[in-house]
């Protein structure tokens, strides 16, 4: 198996504005330095709202934090009338690490599609942005026991004509939408069987140690207690936190999840 590197992904949604987002950064820098957090071990980023990124920039370069940052979404044009919309040229120069796309959120609120997915992840690379994919199903598709070809179709459908050398790169974030801000956790057999799974699909679309080496992350209700345990599945490797990514502390210990195994 390839050595991935876990990846503990906070989305702030539509929270905090840019003082906060500073203050909220130094808590999470200032858990970790006192945990003395390998950085190379757990990498850690947040994703604040758009009007903090600049702060978060500075704060960032200033103290020489090893924390990434990064959007929580990106247009797939580069500049023009698109009232509203950020470019990835724009979060370029902002210095982020990554950008989630196609958010249940986004797919739900704003009715995002495969090929608008597709067209921004496309738009984030070509930037030099990581996408941080989010794909899983409805608590409907779960209970016909579809969860599977469900997702899989969504991973389809956004990586249609990327390369492989992006392909590489991406990282998926496997989100059952019952779970995510529920409380319902997905236990972390469901979790393994779809990480799995889109694993699998990864190989059949390129090639087995291109799969091998892509970061596959659980979302959806990810606490301190119960982080663990997901990520003792061997498919899973990070997790794209929520809620809990708000409480410095909190998502400080989700970072530090071999400390408590079995807490
Ligand atoms: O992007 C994060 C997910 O939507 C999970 O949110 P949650 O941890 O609040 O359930």
């Amino acid at each position: 198996m390839a050595d991935r590197t876990p990846l503990m992904a906070g989305n702030w949604k539509m929270n905090q504005d840019h003082h906060q987002a500073t203050h909220l950064v130094q808590k999470l820098a200032w858990s970790l330095k006192d945990a003395k957090h390998d950085f190379s071990a757990v990498e850690v980023a947040v994703l604040p709202p758009f009007t903090d990124l600049r702060s978060v920039q500075t704060l960032v370069d200033a103290d020489k934090l090893d924390i990434r940052y990064g959007a929580q979404d990106v247009s797939a044009h580069e500049s023009g009338a698109y009232t509203g919309e950020i470019s990835p040229v724009m979060l370029a120069k902002l210095g982020v690490t990554y950008v989630a796309v196609g958010h249940s959120e986004r797919r739900e609120y704003h009715h995002e599609d495969e090929a608008i997915v597709n067209a921004k992840i496309k738009s984030a690379f070509a930037h030099g942005i990581v996408p941080i994919l989010c794909v899983g199903e409805g608590l409907d598709v779960r209970k016909a026991g579809e969860q599977v070809p469900h997702t899989l179709a969504q991973v389809d459908g956004a990586l249609e004509g990327l390369p492989a050398e992006q392909a590489a790169q991406i990282v998926i974030a496997y989100e059952p939408v019952w779970a995510i801000g529920t409380g319902e956790v997905a236990t972390p057999e469901d979790a393994q069987e779809v990480c799995g799974a889109i694993r699998a699909r990864l190989g059949e679309l390129y090639d087995a140690p291109l799969a091998d080496g892509v970061r596959v992350l659980y979302g959806g209700s990810v606490k301190s207690g119960n982080v663990a345990a997901i990520m003792a599945q061997p498919d899973v490797d990070g997790a794209l936190v929520g809620g809990a990514s708000l409480d410095a502390e909190e998502f400080a210990k989700i970072a530090r999840f071999t400390e408590h195994a079995g807490a």
